[in-house]
């Protein structure tokens, strides 16, 4: 494991070592249904791992190799894929958070925003595109799985998330590359932030470098063999009235070798753009009024990209 230098704590020290308290959530998705309810997880994490989902190996492996072989190109090539706005079906970017964030970006990343409809497949870069493909279905069944689940969690039917708000219409799917950082001291992979949509599910390989905050201390998220690491994000944390929170985290560099991962998000701008997203009405009682007001979620996208990347969500704006 690599450590991030003290500058770069936030004001939030370590987890200590050994304490049970921060070993982070690992639900294993083999096994019977109530055994594995992310309840939990979510309230007092925003964020857990899970084993036994049904993403293979074979295609985690392939597409972190399809995102060496993009990012290991060299610029000529990869400047036709460059986007300056998020907004399009394939946007490469470099460091995107350079005038907004804290601390620059020491990454890269190719994004194809894969639903409610995909590129066409010529738009995806050959060295990458069945990769792509291939991971984009299999991560799909994960999430429409997370959904049942974290209805269920919510005292929901387990159709709620997915049928009934269409939490999964949008997908946008990161390729992530953070090249080796000969002063890791001075950068960070990407700088604290939570995420936009309604859940993350990523798949990491075997660096390390991705770390969550509880009970504010950085903790790290090891890398765990075939696991999906899944984020609660600000969108859920906004119709679920705040029982579960959006996940605070970061990724630190190292100077020995580069990290890819594969981050795909549900809820993208590309979603049905007139559909208002609130606290869910069965949700709510005298105790437990609306927290936030309701808002699309094109509007919830904008508005957090526009705020830039200064590590906080945009939520507190739709307090009520
Ligand atoms: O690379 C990772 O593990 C996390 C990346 C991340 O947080 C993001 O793309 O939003
Ligand atoms: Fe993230």
């Amino acid at each position: 494991m690599f450590h991030a230098p003290p500058h770069f704590l936030n004001g939030r020290p370590p987890a200590p070592a050994g304490d049970p308290e921060f070993s982070v959530p690992v639900i294993d998705l083999a096994g019977a249904r109530d055994d594995h309810d992310p309840e939990d997880a979510s309230a007092k994490w925003g964020f857990f791992q899970i084993v036994n989902h049904g993403v293979p190996t074979s295609t985690q492996n392939k597409i972190k190799a399809g995102t060496h072989r993009f990012f290991n190109q060299d610029a000529e090539a990869k400047k036709e894929y460059f986007r300056a706005e998020p907004m399009s079906k394939v946007v490469y970017t470099s460091n995107y958070g350079l005038y907004t964030a804290p601390v620059a970006y020491w990454s890269d990343v190719i994004l194809f925003n894969m639903a409610p409809e995909p590129p066409e497949p010529e738009q995806i870069p050959a060295c990458i595109r069945e990769n792509v493909q291939e991971f984009s279905e299999e991560i799909s069944k994960v999430g429409g799985l997370m959904f049942e689940l974290l209805s269920e969690a919510l005292g929901l039917a387990s159709n709620h998330l997915k049928e009934e708000m269409g939490c999964a219409e949008g997908m946008g799917l990161a390729c992530n590359y953070y090249p080796h950082c000969p002063q890791p001291e001075l950068a960070l992979g990407i700088t604290h932030h939570t995420d936009i949509g309604f859940i993350t599910v990523l798949s990491q390989d075997h660096v390390g470098g991705l770390q969550v905050v509880h009970r504010g201390h950085w903790v790290d998220v090891p890398p765990v063999p075939e696991a999906l690491v899944v984020n609660i994000g600000d969108m859920l944390q906004l119709i679920s009235n705040d029982k579960f929170k959006s996940v605070e985290h970061r990724v630190i560099v190292n100077n020995v070798e580069p990290r890819v991962s594969t981050v795909c998000s549900f809820g993208n701008g590309f979603m049905l753009k007139s559909r208002m997203y609130g606290p869910i009405k069965e949700l709510l009682s005298e105790e437990n009024p609306p927290i936030y007001r309701e808002i699309s979620i094109e509007e919830f996208f904008f508005k957090s990209y526009k705020k830039g990347f200064d590590g906080n969500s945009y939520l507190p704006q739709l307090k009520l």
